[in-house]
């Protein structure tokens, strides 16, 4: 018997989702909640049909018999090809690792609500956690629940990243180990690229063969290079670490010195690693369309307090705020995934760390580095070729490209090339940290 053998976490679950039928008869719903492969290695898969007035009969489709384990009123999936939901889109999967914590907090909320993917695109979730956290995963999929989202078709919650993984379009990688104090940058890069490199192994198992990945954890540029290097199935082109948070920040800061609203700046690249050495670019960014140093006439402050500023702006907001950005960041991945998913306004560009292998700025190849990109809203991108370079400019993005290029020598174990060398030019700092 199935029951016998799930935690009670999973009779929480799943007497919480029958409480469901409040949900509107529009909407008939499907959750899935797949909990850790038990110690006899069978897999639970539970889903959960919700619905008031005129449901969709619950039938036995091809998925449900191939469930398995399955018990009594789990077993059953509803046909929503039958549902009024001919004008949605295709459902797409998206994975969100480190789901219980601070940041998919408000980012799970903005993907259920539409204002990521649309009004038209429904989408199933599958939070990826770990054994210390999926009591409160569960409870970040009841709130889900009751959040009555119309978009949300689907929750599925598990640690084994090569079920949760499955067939994800997206996946958004969140999770990773903060660093501790005391704790070297070696030490971090280690034991989050030891999570990264196994995502990496499961995304190339399981995932959507043009699965696209956004890096969140820290040192994300090095985690993605990891990540990618264990997916060699998946289009390296695909990773991006997210900056995008630096290029608001950044944007936020040129307006307030310029005494205008932030929707006038645009063309702000972040160049390089989310670490205290990336670069905000003020030569390239423009405000009402005039090149930043017309318009902001200090280059002392441009070069010496802006761009402290913005590199060190998560530590001064940790030491107001005593933890992280979460808010902003998880705005700043659904502007991420939106600059992917829409087209690029004429004449502006996004920052997005990729992978740098054919960029035309004579960065190394082979990292992670953020860097000018437009896209067509298809989800992929292409570099911009129109900016243009300083000595100033060029010398911040070698200093970049050094820290990168000496992390990267410092996982070489976790990217399949050879013995780690770990020698970093200095102990620099994630945003947050300083
Ligand atoms: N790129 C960027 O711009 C930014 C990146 N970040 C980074 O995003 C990451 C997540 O931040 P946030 O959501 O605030 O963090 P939280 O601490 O709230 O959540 C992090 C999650 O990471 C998971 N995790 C994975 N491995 C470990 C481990 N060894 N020890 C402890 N936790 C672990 C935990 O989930 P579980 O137990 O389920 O695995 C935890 O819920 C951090 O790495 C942070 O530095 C933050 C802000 C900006
Ligand atoms: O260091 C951290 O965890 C936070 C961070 O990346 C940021 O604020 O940019």
């Amino acid at each position: 018997m199935v029951v016998a053998e799930l935690s009670p976490s999973y009779n929480k679950t799943s007497l919480h989702s029958s409480q469901l039928s409040f949900f509107s008869s529009r909407l008939s719903d499907h959750r899935r909640i797949s909990l850790p492969r038990p110690q006899n290695g069978r897999r639970v898969v539970c889903s959960v049909a919700s619905n008031q007035v005129q449901a969709p009969s619950p039938v036995q489709t091809e998925e449900a018999k191939t469930k398995g384990d399955c018990y009594g009123v789990f077993c059953l999936t509803y046909d929503l090809e039958a549902d009024e939901t001919k004008s949605w889109k295709k459902l797409i999967n998206i994975a969100v690792s480190g789901a219980a914590g601070m940041i998919s907090n408000h980012l799970l909320f903005k993907l259920a609500s539409g204002e990521v993917f649309g009004p038209d695109q429904p989408i199933a979730l599958k939070l990826l956690g770990s054994e210390r956290s999926l009591q409160a995963l569960e409870g970040v999929a009841m709130e889900l629940e009751d959040s009555l989202f119309p978009l949300l078709r689907e929750v599925n919650i598990g640690i084994d990243p090569y079920d949760v993984f499955q067939d994800v379009e997206w996946a958004l990688l969140i999770g990773a180990k903060p660093r501790g104090p005391g704790m070297e940058r070696a030490g971090l890069l280690d034991i989050n690229g030891q999570i990264f490199a196994e995502q990496g192994k499961a995304l190339n198992a399981v995932a959507s063969r043009n699965v696209k990945v956004m890096v969140v954890g820290n040192p994300c540029n090095t985690n993605a290079l990891i990540c990618l290097k264990n997916a060699p199935n998946i289009p390296a082109k695909n990773f991006h670490a997210l900056t995008r948070l630096d290029e608001n920040r950044a944007k936020c800061q040129l307006a307030l010195k310029a005494g205008v609203f932030y929707d006038k700046v645009s063309n702000v690249t972040i160049w390089g690693n989310h670490s205290t050495t990336q670069v905000p670019d003020f030569l390239n960014a423009r405000i009402n369309g005039i090149p930043v140093k017309e318009v902001i006439n200090d280059t002392k402050w441009l070069e010496e307090e802006f761009t402290e500023m913005v590199q060190n702006r998560g530590g001064v907001l940790i030491k107001k705020w005593g933890r992280s950005s979460a808010a902003s960041t998880a705005v700043s991945i659904v502007d991420a995934i939106r600059s992917l998913v829409t087209p690029t306004p004429e004449g502006d560009w996004f920052s997005s760390g990729v992978y740098t292998n054919g960029n035309p700025y004579g960065i190394a190849e082979d990292l992670v580095f953020s860097m000018p990109c437009r896209s067509k809203g298809d989800g992929d991108y292409e570099f911009v070729k129109d900016v243009i370079f300083d000595d100033y400019l060029l010398r911040r993005i070698s200093k970049s490209e050094a820290e990168l290029l000496a992390e990267k020598r410092c996982v070489a174990h976790l990217t399949g090339e050879g013995i780690a060398v770990c020698d970093l030019p200095e102990d620099t700092m994630l945003p947050g940290e300083v």
